[in-house]
């Protein structure tokens, strides 16, 4: 068998087109430009390729980006300070702090700190809440995309069974939770480093989702044969970008597979700009 290449590229360019389009209509009707900041601390290298993917994105859709290049010796509270000011000011609608943040910075503590309302990540305490509870004010921007490429090949996934390989708060537990919504109704199994038997349970995956962060783990024997896989790891090898799993192989077992680059990074991106209208249209209609 030869898998059905997921485009998230392409597919991203048209959701992207759909924006721009809301987008000048909200600013026509409004007056208001959404605008989303970007705060990067630091020069971590995956930080650097999707700002300036998002910037280049943000630019075409009409949505106004601002990025603070913070030094990697900034404190916490200089980084505090930073977002308690966007927090209030008016024409600021989204605001995304770049992860991983410096060791002396304590993640939570500024996550914690966004605006839920300015929360375009969906990482806020308050915004979990409401995923977890089946209401989401954001749609956590990577789990989205994933549910998009998978709804390409298979719109009902009704009673799959889907192995979510990672439990980090921006991939893997929000995968888990978009999931086992009502709607999309999989029966999820999420999986981690102290996850015993592998193998043995993504070979039971309909739809397999690997967000780890190691290059070429899943491996062709880890794949049930007709599988959906979702690459969500970005890795660098030789200076080359790849995933977590190791395409030629598995593409040549899965009836369907993203690619990387062009699979899961550029719905990312189209998710972010939606989450930024979302957020200026929460801001200017709740006035
Ligand atoms: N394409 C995109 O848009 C995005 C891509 N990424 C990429 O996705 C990947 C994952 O990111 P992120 O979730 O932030 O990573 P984290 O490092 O936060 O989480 C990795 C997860 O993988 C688990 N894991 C590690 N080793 C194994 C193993 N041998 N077997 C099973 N599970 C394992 C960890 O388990 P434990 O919890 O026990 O440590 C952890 O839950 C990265 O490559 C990242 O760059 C991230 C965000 C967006
Ligand atoms: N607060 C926060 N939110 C995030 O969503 C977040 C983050 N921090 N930190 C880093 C990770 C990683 N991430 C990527 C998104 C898109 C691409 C992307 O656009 N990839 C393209 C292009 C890659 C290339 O050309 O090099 C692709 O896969 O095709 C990559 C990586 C978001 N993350
Ligand atoms: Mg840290």
């Amino acid at each position: 068998m030869s898998a059905t290449l997921l485009d998230g590229k392409g597919l991203a360019a048209r959701l992207r087109e759909e924006l721009r389009g809301e987008v000048e209509t909200f600013t026509s009707q409004t007056g208001v430009t959404p605008h989303l900041v970007v705060v990067l601390v630091g020069e971590d290298p995956a930080s650097q390729v999707y700002v300036r993917n998002k910037e280049k994105a943000c630019v075409a859709a009409g949505v106004k980006s601002t990025l603070y290049r913070l030094s990697s010796e900034t404190s916490q509270n200089e980084l505090l300070d930073l977002i308690a000011k966007l927090n209030t000011d008016q024409d600021v609608h989204g605001i995304l702090v770049q992860l991983p943040l410096p060791k002396q910075i304590e993640e939570q503590a500024v996550l914690d700190s966004v605006s839920p309302l300015k929360d375009v990540d969906a990482f806020h305490p308050e915004n979990v809440g409401l995923l977890v509870q089946g209401r989401p004010r954001f749609l956590p921007c990577t789990p989205a995309g994933c549910m998009q490429l998978i709804a390409e090949v298979c719109p009902n996934t009704s009673g799959m069974h889907a192995v979510v390989l990672g439990r980090s708060e921006i991939v893997g537990k929000p995968m888990g939770l978009l999931l086992i919504q009502r709607g999309a109704d999989a029966t999820v199994t999420t999986c981690h480093s102290r996850t015993r038997n592998l193998q043995e349970i993504t070979r039971q995956a309909d739809i397999l989702i690997a967000a780890i962060g190691k290059a070429n783990f899943v491996t062709a024997e880890m794949v049930k044969p007709g599988a959906i896989v979702i690459d969500v790891g970005i890795n660098r090898v030789d200076g080359k970008l790849v995933g977590d799993v190791d395409f030629t192989p598995v593409s040549q077992i899965a009836s369907a597979i993203t690619p990387v680059p062009g699979g899961v990074g550029p719905m990312t991106i189209a998710n972010l700009l939606k989450n930024a209208l979302t957020a200026a249209r929460l801001q200017t209609f709740s006035k």
